[in-house]
């Protein structure tokens, strides 16, 4: 249903002016991933897959320019590419990267969350969880190439990977910056965290909505490697293999034991519509004091959302309900 869904933001999406300048003929003819030549390039106007069946891996670049935000076009492209490569034999793998060096991911398209009605804010919200829960649950291995900034749902989408490789530039920050917004991390954004770097190191980098730039994503546990810019993709194909050589190397949840720990068993039994459920109202009402408000948005966002500032922040009080509060020092469980 959700690809029937997907399929029908799409057919829109297309019909749009200003989606048809991006579209990328299916079927492409296209330098493979790998190199060689002659292998068709396939994908959507936002997400372009350069297979290399040799290898049986997929490199998906991201390119909902200007900055890969997750508008719910592009979430519902990035799917069904993720979907196509799952159900095709022929890839174990796929390496996220991005076709625009410099941003890897602004995370969620803030011009999704403000000024729509409800049941956009719904379809929006469920299509981030998809994305989520989609890559976290791939049974493909996931390499991330992280070749620029990647805040916020920017970072939550690698932390799905089961490897990043992060390009050394001082200014390729990432991590979850939600609290600088002046709004709470989802718990899962939250708990993705605390499973890759640490219950405190996650605390604090949410607390204070750190933003990691290499040098120090590496050594709290951010990204698992941080190689000069022009050997991320060499660097992420090398790792690839390592991975491909193990025979069941990304089987699911059920069996790996480790990882993938986050998702309780009625998440995975629901999931995503069990957690959009309006959980329960924090106790502290939470005022949007004078300092949050200044804090968002930050530099260069639309200024709608400083309008909608009121209304994003009780959604996301409706919607994801707790997390970290910046102002009461817990992590919820
Ligand atoms: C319903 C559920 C409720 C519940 C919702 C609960 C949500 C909680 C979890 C939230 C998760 C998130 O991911 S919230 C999103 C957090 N993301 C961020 O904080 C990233 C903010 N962006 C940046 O810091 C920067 O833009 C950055 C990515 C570094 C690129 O900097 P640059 O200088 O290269 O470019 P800029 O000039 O800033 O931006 C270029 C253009 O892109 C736009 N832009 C930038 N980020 C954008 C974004 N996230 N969404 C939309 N548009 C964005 C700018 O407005 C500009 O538009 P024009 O002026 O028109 O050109």
């Amino acid at each position: 249903m959700a690809l029937a869904v997907g399929m029908r933001v799409l057919t829109r999406a297309l019909h749009r002016p200003w989606a048809r300048g991006l579209r990328v003929a299916p079927g492409r003819t296209g330098p493979a991933a790998g190199g060689g030549d002659g292998v068709r390039c396939f994908g959507s106007p936002r997400v372009l897959v350069e297979p290399d069946p040799a290898a049986g891996v997929a490199v998906v670049k991201m390119r909902n320019p200007p900055v890969n935000s997750f508008s719910l076009e592009f979430l519902t492209e990035l799917l069904i590419s993720l979907e196509k490569l799952e159900n095709d034999k022929t890839f174990r793998g796929i390496i996220l990267t991005s076709d625009h060096p410099g941003i890897f991911s602004a995370g969620l398209d803030l011009t999704e969350m403000c000024g729509r009605k409800p049941e956009h804010y719904m379809e929006y919200w469920k299509a981030v969880q998809e994305m989520w829960l989609r890559f976290y649950l791939s049974n493909l291995v996931v390499i991330a190439a992280i070749n620029g900034v990647s805040p916020a749902g920017g970072c939550l989408l690698s932390l799905t990977c089961d490897y990043r490789v992060l390009a050394n530039n001082p200014k390729y920050t990432i991590g979850l910056n939600e609290t600088r917004l002046g709004i709470v991390a989802p718990f899962w954004f939250k708990d993705m965290m605390v499973n890759t770097v640490g219950y405190r190191t996650a605390e604090r980098a949410l607390q204070l909505g750190l933003l990691f730039p290499p040098a120090e994503a590496l050594r709290v546990g951010v990204v698992d490697q941080v190689v000069p810019e022009d050997q991320v993709q060499s660097t992420a194909r090398s790792v690839m293999a390592q991975w491909l050589a193990i025979p069941v190397c990304r089987p699911g949840v059920q069996n790996q034991g480790l990882g993938r720990a986050v998702l309780s068993p009625e998440a995975l039994g629901e999931a995503p519509s069990c957690l959009i459920q309006p959980l329960a109202a924090p106790d502290d009402p939470w005022p949007l004091d004078a300092s949050r408000q200044s804090a968002f948005p930050p530099r260069g966002l639309p200024a709608c959302l400083c309008l909608q500032a009121p209304l994003f922040l009780s959604l996301v009080r409706t919607l994801v309900g707790f997390g970290v509060h910046p102002k009461s020092k817990r992590i919820s469980s």
